[in-house]
């Protein structure tokens, strides 16, 4: 069924500091395309009725035209200037929103997101008005201070992700709250605002581009799904 209600918000407002290449991360290729360009795909083909606002950096506008020219890239987004922070660019692409709905806010570096997690995430946000992609913890986890460290039990922790999907009254509401550094992602900003946040699984597939070897995992596995 087509829900005409949906909407992505995917932030690609960042400069990608910790990736070190020239060009910020978003914009480099894997598997042939720019990684934003995968990401945004993604969507559209979870639905091609669903309305995507993408956040670029105030600077980069030309960079993207370019790109999507070079790639014939069709698919039909709004555009909207990000700010110094996430949570800064999250808040100006909501901006661009209505009052009613349901959105998915996605990191413009998860490309690798699948079709199923998008539906789980508007699927579960439809009935608790949030839901919060997240993993199980593959490793051991310490707590570290100067001197000694403390295994914790695995168990009680979950390694969070994007899509983050919120009900759209909810979500303007809760980015009302003043920012602040530990507001890292939008359900720190839903629960400091004083609202629930419901968790659904993750997929470990769905990773973050962040540093120079993710984009050699990213391309192994976006290599693979292209190639079915
Ligand atoms: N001012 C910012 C900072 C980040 N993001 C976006 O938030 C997502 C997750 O952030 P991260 O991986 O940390 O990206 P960067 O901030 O670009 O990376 P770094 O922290 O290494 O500089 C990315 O898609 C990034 O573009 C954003 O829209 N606006
Ligand atoms: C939103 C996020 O991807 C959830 O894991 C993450 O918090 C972004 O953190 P970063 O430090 O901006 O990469």
């Amino acid at each position: 069924m087509i829900k005409s209600d949906e909407y992505a918000l995917i932030v690609a407002g960042g400069t990608g500091r910790r990736m070190k290449s020239d060009l910020p991360k978003q914009f480099l290729e894997i598997s042939g395309s720019p990684i934003l360009m995968h990401t945004i795909k993604a969507f559209y083909q979870y639905s091609n009725q669903i309305k995507i606002v993408l956040v670029l950096p105030e600077g980069d506008f030309d960079t993207w035209h370019e790109l999507c020219q070079r790639h014939d890239f069709q698919i039909t987004h709004q555009l909207q200037s990000g700010g110094n922070t996430r949570f800064q660019s999250v808040k100006r692409g909501l901006e661009k929103l209505p009052e009613k709905g349901l959105v998915a806010i996605h990191d413009g570096v998860r490309p690798l997101v699948e079709e199923a997690t998008i539906a789980t995430s508007f699927n579960l946000a439809r009935k608790d008005q949030s839901a919060i992609a997240a993993v199980r913890l593959k490793e051991s986890i310490r707590r570290v201070d100067n001197e000694t460290s403390n295994a914790l039990d695995r168990s009680e922790f979950r390694l969070i992700q994007t899509p983050q999907t919120f009900d759209l009254a909810l979500i303007k509401q809760a980015y009302l709250i003043a920012e602040d550094q530990t507001l890292t992602d939008d359900a720190s900003v839903v629960e400091r605002a004083g609202y629930k946040i419901s968790l659904f699984e993750g997929s470990y597939r769905n990773i973050k581009i962040t540093t120079p070897e993710d984009l050699v995992i990213a391309s192994c596995l976006m290599d693979r799904r292209l190639k079915g």
